[in-house]
């Protein structure tokens, strides 16, 4: 767990504040530190581990974002649900480092926490590198992420380069949404798009009409428009993002052998992970920084 003391930078601050994964989802695990955000434009749940959002409602409305009921809440292992941040890499990493990168298994800073004039609240976390990190990927790094919860949710994530060589990066904001039945749900904004299927040998096709799952989906649509919508029968998900990748995700049955998903919880998710992934994959000159952004709203 953290040993970070929060009280500094809550002080002042309105309707934050700081709990345990076991006092707020009950769920197992040795816990984990998370910081509620309820402000009366909408509520967030983020654990420190990660910078990792976990629970998203505007108010009035349902959740946006799933957890699984059968996440684990354990220090150094990423939680099954919600925004779980893939950076610096995104995938499987070629020396059997941690697949999608260190950011979610890493306890992150709580920077600062203020509310703004017009009712919404910023929460702002970083995550510098450290012996650690330059063991997996061995450059100086600044990554400031800053969360405003209003009746949307926006997202921005700062990736600053702060060595003398240039660097390769992927990322993914990986987004488990809460819905009704993953084959009930429709996504828009991906028709015509060249994409990449990583399901057995890798394909590359193009996307033929808007994006329905009839089972075990594993793509990667590659330069994609800023905005893609869930339509989940009447209520529907707006994702609007910088980022020029978007990989779309259920495991279908093959969650029975996934421990903190499970046979049955599957149904009730689709991830829409926007990033710059595989042929976006991003290099950053010696010095640069790098500012990618994602709203979610019903
Ligand atoms: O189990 P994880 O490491 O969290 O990865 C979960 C999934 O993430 C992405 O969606 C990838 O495209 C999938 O291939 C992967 O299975």
């Amino acid at each position: 767990m953290t040993q970070q003391d929060f009280s500094t930078v809550l002080a002042n601050v309105n309707g934050v504040h700081l709990t345990t994964s076991g006092a707020h989802f009950k769920q197992v695990g040795e816990g984990l530190p998370l910081l509620v955000v309820e402000n009366q434009l909408g509520s967030a749940v983020i654990a420190i581990q990660g910078a990792h959002l976990l629970s998203f409602v505007p108010a009035g409305g349902q959740d946006l974002l799933w957890l699984s009921p059968n996440a684990i809440f354990e220090p150094a292992k990423a939680v099954r649900g919600g925004i779980p941040l893939c950076m610096p890499w995104f995938g499987g990493h070629p020396e059997g480092l941690p697949s999608h990168g260190f950011a979610r298994s890493t306890d992150w800073t709580l920077q600062s926490a203020r509310n703004l004039a017009d009712g919404r609240t910023e929460i702002v976390l970083s995550l510098q590198d450290s012996e650690q990190t330059r063991a997996m990927w061995p450059y100086a790094f600044n990554f400031e992420f800053t969360i405003v919860v209003g009746t949307a949710l926006d997202l921005s994530m700062t990736t600053q380069n702060l060595s003398d060589t240039s660097v390769p990066y992927t990322y993914a904001f990986h987004t488990y949404f809460a819905i009704s039945d993953y084959t009930q749900v429709v996504v828009t904004g991906l028709a015509d798009l060249n994409y990449i299927d990583t399901i057995g040998v890798e394909r590359r096709l193009v996307q033929q009409g808007d994006v329905v799952f009839t089972g075990s989906t594993d793509r990667v649509y590659l330069d994609v428009p800023e905005v893609q919508t869930i339509v989940d029968g009447t209520r529907s998900i707006r994702i609007a993002s910088s980022a020029h990748s978007a990989v779309v995700w259920n495991p279908g049955e093959h969650a029975k052998n996934i421990a903190d998903i499970g046979s049955d919880a599957y149904r009730q998710f689709v991830c829409v992970e926007r990033g710059d992934v595989f042929d976006n994959a991003l290099t950053l000159a010696a010095g640069a920084s790098h500012t990618a952004t994602m709203t979610l709203s019903a």
